[in-house]
C-alpha cells in the first residue's frame, strides 16, 4: 500500500524544467538552519533605482561564492563573501541532488509578509544559456509565481516552496520565464530562501 507522499514532483509549466523535493535530507533539521543562517549571515539591504528614484529593496541578502564568483544582480556588482562551513556543507547536498556544480549562492531573507521580490529571471549571461539554480527554502512558507515573459495568455503558476524545500530550475526555466515572491497581506514569521548557481568566469 502507498505510505508516502511523492519525495519529488515534477512542475507541470510548458518551456520549464521545475522539480520539487519536498523533504529532501539538507543535513540539519531545517528550524535548525534557519537560526543557524539567520545568526551568521552579515545580511544587508541594497537600493534599487526605479524611475530615478532610489529605494531600500524590500528584503535582505547576502553572497558567497568562490573568488572569482563576481556576478552582477539588480544591477549591482557582488563580490562574493568566503564559504562558510553551513554553506559548504549544503553546496555538496546540492551539488549532489541538482548533479551540477554550484561556485556561489545568494541569500534572501524575507523579515515577514512586506518582503518580497519583484518579478525577474536569472537570465543574465554570466550564467549561461541553461543554467541549473538550486533553490532552498526555510522558514515560513512562501509562492514563488511564475509569469510566461513572452506570451501574456500563457497560464502562469504559483508554487508553494514549504520549509526544507528544494526547488530545482533548470532547462530553459529562465529563458521562457520570469518568477517573483508577493507581499502578503496577513501576518508571516520570517523565511530565508538560498539559490545555489553557477557563474562562469
Ligand atoms: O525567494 C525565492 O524563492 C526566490 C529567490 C530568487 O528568485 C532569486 O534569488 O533569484
Ligand atoms: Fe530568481
Amino acid at each position: 500500500m502507498p505510505c508516502c507522499p511523492e519525495p519529488s514532483a515534477q512542475l507541470a509549466l510548458p518551456g520549464a524544467d521545475l522539480t520539487l523535493l519536498r523533504s529532501p535530507d539538507l543535513g540539519l533539521p531545517a528550524r535548525e538552519l534557519l537560526s543557524r543562517l539567520l545568526a551568521e549571515t552579515p545580511w544587508r539591504q541594497e537600493t534599487i533605482t526605479l524611475f530615478g528614484k532610489t529605494h531600500l529593496q524590500p528584503r535582505l541578502l547576502a553572497w558567497y561564492g568562490d573568488p572569482d564568483a563576481v556576478y552582477r544582480y539588480s544591477g549591482k556588482t557582488h563580490q562574493p563573501l568566503p564559504w562558510t562551513e553551513t554553506l559548504t556543507a549544503l553546496r555538496q547536498r546540492m551539488e549532489a541532488l541538482a548533479g551540477a556544480r554550484f561556485n556561489s549562492v545568494l541569500l534572501n531573507y524575507y523579515r515577514d509578509q512586506r518582503d518580497s521580490m519583484g518579478l525577474h529571471a536569472d537570465d543574465e549571461p554570466e550564467l549561461g544559456p541553461q543554467p541549473v539554480i538550486a533553490s532552498i527554502s526555510l522558514g515560513e512558507e512562501r509562492k514563488l509565481y511564475f509569469r510566461h515573459k513572452r506570451q501574456r495568455e500563457m497560464q502562469g503558476l504559483d508554487v508553494p516552496l514549504p520549509d526544507g524545500s528544494v526547488l530545482l530550475m533548470r532547462g530553459d526555466t529562465q529563458a521562457n520565464w520570469k518568477h517573483g515572491v508577493r507581499k502578503l497581506w496577513r501576518h508571516c514569521e520570517p523565511r530565508v530562501n538560498l539559490t545555489f548557481r553557477r557563474v562562469h568566469t
